[in-house]
């Protein structure tokens, strides 16, 4: 029994897309044809074909990309990416990122035609051989921001490496997401994932939570314990907020990555792991270092790979996509119809500031599937917080001081401790930055538009790690 399969074909080129549709026909499958990846991805909101064959070059978003995309979404999706003879780099990278197979143009349409049959068996195979692949969907990521773009192209990049990662961006912005993404998209995928979150784990228990401890180690260590560590043993360790990992344990961490071995708290024999390492942080590692407060040599051996990951308002226009996302989530959970927003709602929530970036859209999300009384979702139907929020927002013009209070709410609520830490070099660097803009860079005016002393602006911005961005150096000493 096999499925005559539901193909979708996108390229810019016509005169493709139709030799494609009539061959495709003709062999029994249904077809969809795309102009753009942008229209595919718009589709795929609805429904899901079989398989994708899409060509490399188009305006736009181009095939690679749109590999990358469904990839992170969907990475059992085949998909057969059309490439002249003259794009051989291009086409190595859609093996790398995940393709099913590429089609060289021109092709014989017999050959073509026959390569997405298999496409087609194949995905129709792994769906009856592993039904949990349904499961995956719940780690999707929705991005079609540039921003988000270019996280999903690192993943596509990263996919066949064990390299370690650290992943930049506000709480609540997806780290955990892109973290298991790029795990799922490793040599690693069939082992374990462990997440673990400095920030939640009191400072006296980290160590054994990492290494695991023996029995009678401790006043309370009954048992002997593996640690993640050991969990994650031929997988992925994400360690997250590794900004508030203790000293001791930085040190401890350091040795574990240079010689692949530890010991339990409490044990004498060393135990040998293979671990990937995933960290993430809100904090600016860098200015952490420059405080003493975070290992240089650490630092460095975390920091190969960087991906950036923007607050919810540096990509607005995914609001939309991911407020229906979660509101089909959570009614889903709740077995209820998804409610559905008015268009001036969806207007509104797109315009609000999210500090607390994804999680606060989708907790709102939630909060809306229960309480709000009609299937479609008012501005009147919103949480009263957000309502006040966009108060905050009409009366924000100048009033910098209230932004700055919804942060160190919002950062205290989620838990952070020693707040000014971060708060006091941002504003600093903020105040010196727009300064020297003024005075074009000259750091002896800047500092008196300040009103700091030469010395103090220039040590200032040593501290804060300025020094490429403050402009002419050679002014008058
Ligand atoms: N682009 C996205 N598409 C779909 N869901 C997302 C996206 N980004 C985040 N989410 C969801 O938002 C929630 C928060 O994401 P996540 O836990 O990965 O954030 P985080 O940056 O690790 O937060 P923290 O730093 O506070 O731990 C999760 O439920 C996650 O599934």
């Amino acid at each position: 029994m096999k499925s005559p399969g539901n193909v979708w074909v996108v390229d810019d080129d016509r005169s493709i897309r139709w030799v494609l549709e009539k061959a495709l026909s003709s062999a029994g499958m249904k077809t969809a044809m795309f102009e753009s990846a942008d229209d595919l991805i718009k589709r795929l909101d609805k429904e899901q074909p079989d398989a994708i064959v899409s060509d490399i070059r188009m305006p736009g978003m181009d095939g690679l990309a749109l590999l990358n995309h469904i990839q992170a979404i969907n990475p059992d999706m085949p998909i057969i990416i059309m490439t002249a003879h003259s794009d051989l780099d291009s086409a190595v990278a859609s093996y790398r990122g995940g393709a099913f197979e590429y089609l060289p143009k021109p092709f014989d349409v017999d050959d073509a035609v026959a390569l997405v049959r298999r496409a087609v068996e194949h995905a129709y195979e792994r769906r009856i051989q592993s039904p949990e692949v349904v499961d995956d969907t719940t780690a999707e990521i929705i991005g079609e921001a540039p921003a988000m773009q270019e996280v999903f192209r690192a993943i596509g990049r990263l996919s066949q490496s064990n390299i370690t990662v650290l992943i930049n961006g506000d709480s609540g912005t997806g780290k955990e997401l892109v973290a298991h993404a790029l795990h799922k998209h490793s040599p690693r995928a069939e082992h374990p994932f462990i997440p673990l979150n400095m920030a939640a784990i009191p400072k006296d228990l980290i160590e054994s939570e990492l290494f695991g401890h023996e029995k009678g180690a401790f006043t309370g260590a009954a048992a002997a314990r593996r640690g993640r560590f050991e969990q994650a043993d031929g997988g992925t360790l994400f360690l997250d907020e590794i900004g508030d990992m203790p000293a001791d344990t930085q040190t401890r961490l350091l040795r574990v990555l240079a010689d692949g071995e530890f010991y339990r708290v409490g044990g004498h024999t060393p135990v040998k792991v293979d671990v990937r390492i995933i960290a993430a942080t809100h904090q600016n590692l860098e200015s952490l270092v420059k405080e003493g407060r975070f290992r240089e040599d650490l630092f460095h051996r975390l920091n190969v790979i960087r991906i950036h990951i923007p607050r919810l308002s540096q990509r607005r226009e995914d609001i939309p996509r991911l407020a229906r996302h979660f509101l089909a989530r959570s009614a889903e959970e709740l077995s209820v119809e998804p409610k559905q927003l008015k268009a001036e709602t969806e207007q509104f929530i797109c315009d609000l500031p999210w500090p607390g970036n994804v999680r606060q859209l989708e907790n709102t999300c939630r909060w809306l599937t229960v309480m709000a009384s009609g299937r479609e979702v008012l501005v009147s139907d919103l949480p009263p917080e957000l309502l006040d929020q966009q108060d905050q927002g009409l009366a924000l013009n100048g009033n910098w001081e209230q932004l700055l209070r919804n942060w160190a709410d919002q950062q205290l609520t989620n838990g952070r401790k020693t707040i000014l830490n971060e708060a006091v070099p941002q504003f600093e660097r903020a105040m010196i930055e727009v300064a020297l803009k003024h005075t074009a860079g000259r750091k002896r005016d800047a500092s008196e538009l300040l009103g700091w002393g030469r010395n103090t602006l220039t040590r200032k911005i040593k501290e804060l790690g300025m020094e490429d961005s403050s402009g002419d150096e050679d002014e008058d000493d």
